[in-house]
């Protein structure tokens, strides 16, 4: 931070009957497009010595379980706005290629809709499919639905059998189109033309299978031109038809500006405020009881405007290009970090995510082409909060100091979540520090034994970060670390388990993760329902 003053004591208070919502799972999904090297020397590449007999790359389906990713987009991004899903099924010898406009390189249509889904399938993960809202429309987006959970019996379904996959393959999640309010979108719209195609083709969706769950297309960003008016119009077409309305986000460090980059949590706080704003005016109006949730389905920190130019209007590319091989830091990881901290704490309105994107393609995980597969930094705080951010996240108060940054205005110098699971009484607690200064925050848990039995932190440094799995080690092996619970965090007990007082020490510019478990002094009795979330208002019964 600028001005490098000692940062005055924060705190964090949380209590197990305040909760925002459950943490769905879907909340740590990744995202996998034909685009450069995500599917092809990506996820699939055959010949690999870890490759499977459908030719999957064993050690990326591995690392793929390591992160936590639950569910899995596909096939874009910008690619399926000029996808044919029928070209990429069938026998694949008489597939042919062609060119994709989006990213300009031709796809050879060696995966498609089946292979994908086969080894999503093997491999434990839950899809999500997007349908061409760009060059196609009502008729195509039916007719995959169909053949991907359609019953014997119709044409598109019997292609699905003829194909060699007999039971349906049950996909729930479908976008509606991708980022169609993006001037670079191939068959671009505006939100009317949107609004109006997006409904007819979820109508033709769910007429073909009624259990099907619709995520209609958001703003590309918050700062595109149409932010807020195109949520309101696009939902005026579809808010009785669809569950989720999309986000994305990407963020960088611009100009050496690390205040602003370690502040880009409020960025995504504050953009996810003004959507649920969106999305409830128009329920408003309707009279109506439900409310949409976001599907955050790309977020990531993506060196998009410093880098991402350079990297357009290349020549037509084949055999798998490098196209945004972001390389990353270990700031960039501290940010991916706290990026999750204000997912979780949206966690009532957040139900699904997507880290974009999964491999290769600005990625946690990077392959070589017949070589090895290896963690980015960014890989750690996803993975941690993953696996330890269970059950329901805590409504937590954060009492921290604030500076002002150029990009985002103020924003607190230390962010938290917490989880905790009733079943198994384990807790989280995920901290960030953005600051230039160490800082003592004092976690107050009020009503509450606490055991911490493990903690991890990710400290940025001033490093740039170089390509390669040698660097990457370098950067994870002096920057992620086990916290020392001896020494960095102090839990005092007053009044047996009534209230409890962690004090955790934070390394400068860093991500904390710890967690153990919790136990309290009440009668064990279901706690009255103070969820956040939308239709958990407590029934009368
Ligand atoms: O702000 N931009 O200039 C911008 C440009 C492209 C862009 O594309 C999105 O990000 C791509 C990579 O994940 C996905 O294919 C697409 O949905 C998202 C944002």
């Amino acid at each position: 931070m600028p001005d490098h003053q000692p940062v005055p004591r924060p705190r964090v208070t949380l209590h197990t009957d305040f909760r925002v919502g459950p943490v769905d799972r879907r909340l740590f999904g990744s995202f996998v497009e034909h685009l450069g090297r995500a599917v092809y020397t990506g996820i699939y590449e055959p010949g690999h010595a870890t490759a499977d007999e459908h030719g999957f790359r064993r050690d990326v389906a591995d690392l793929t379980r390591e992160l936590g990713a639950t569910v899995l987009r596909y096939p874009g991004g910008n690619f399926v706005s000029n996808y044919r899903w029928e070209d990429g099924v069938g026998p694949v010898s008489e597939r042919k290629p062609f060119l994709d406009l989006a990213w300009r390189t031709v796809e050879p249509n060696l995966v498609g809709t089946d292979e994908f889904l086969q080894w999503a399938e093997r491999e434990g993960f839950e899809p999500m499919l997007a349908v061409n809202l760009g060059t196609r429309g009502v008729e195509a987006a039916a007719a995959l639905v169909e053949y991907c959970n359609g019953e014997a019996g119709t044409r598109w379904a019997d292609l699905r059998i003829a194909h060699g996959r007999a039971e349906p393959y049950g996909v729930h999640l479908w976008c509606l189109g991708n980022e169609m309010d993006g001037p670079w979108q191939i068959g671009h719209k505006d939100a009317h033309e949107y609004g109006r195609l997006a409904a007819e083709a979820g109508k033709a969706m769910k007429l073909v299978d009624p259990t099907v769950s619709l995520v209609v297309c958001g703003s590309s960003s918050m700062q595109m031109n149409t932010f807020g008016e195109w949520e309101q119009t696009v939902l005026s077409y579809t808010y009785d038809l669809v569950d989720h309305i999309s986000m994305h986000a990407y963020y960088e460090e611009l100009d050496g500006d690390r205040a602003s980059f370690l502040g880009s949590g409020t960025a995504m706080d504050r953009f996810i405020d003004r959507v649920v704003a969106s999305a409830d005016a128009v329920g408003a109006r309707r009279r109506s009881d439900k409310k949409i949730t976001i599907s955050f389905d790309e977020w990531n920190v993506w060196y998009l405007e410093s880098r991402f130019p350079g990297e357009t209007n290349l020549p037509v590319q084949r055999d798998a290009p490098r196209i945004i091989e972001d390389v990353y830091s270990a700031l960039d990881a501290v940010v991916v970090g706290d990026l999750l901290v204000t997912l979780l704490n949206h966690a009532d309105r957040v139900p699904v995510a997507a880290l974009a994107q999964l491999v290769n393609v600005i990625a946690p995980i990077m392959t070589e082409p017949g070589g090895e597969a290896w963690r980015q930094p960014t890989f750690h705080p996803f993975a941690t909060t993953a696996r330890l951010a269970r059950g329901e996240a805590l409504d937590v108060r954060v009492d921290s100091p604030t500076t002002t940054t150029t990009r985002h205005g103020e924003v607190p110098l230390v962010t938290a979540a917490a989880t905790h699971d009733p079943e198994t009484g384990a807790l989280a607690l995920f901290l960030t520090n953005r600051s230039a200064e160490p800082v003592e925050v004092d976690v107050e848990h009020l009503g509450l034994g606490v055991e911490l039995t493990e903690g991890w932190r990710m400290v940025a440094d001033h490093e740039a970060a170089v390509e390669g799995p040698a660097h990457a080690r370098k950067v994870v092996g002096s920057c992620w670390s086990a916290v020392d619970l001896g020494a960095d965090v102090t839990v005092v007990t007053s009044g047996g388990t009534g209230r409890t007082r962690t004090t955790v020490a934070l390394a400068p510019e860093s991500w904390t993760a710890l967690a153990g478990t919790a136990t309290t002094d009440r009668p064990a009795t279901a706690p009255p329902n103070t969820f956040r979330e939308p239709g958990r208002i407590p029934s009368e019964t």
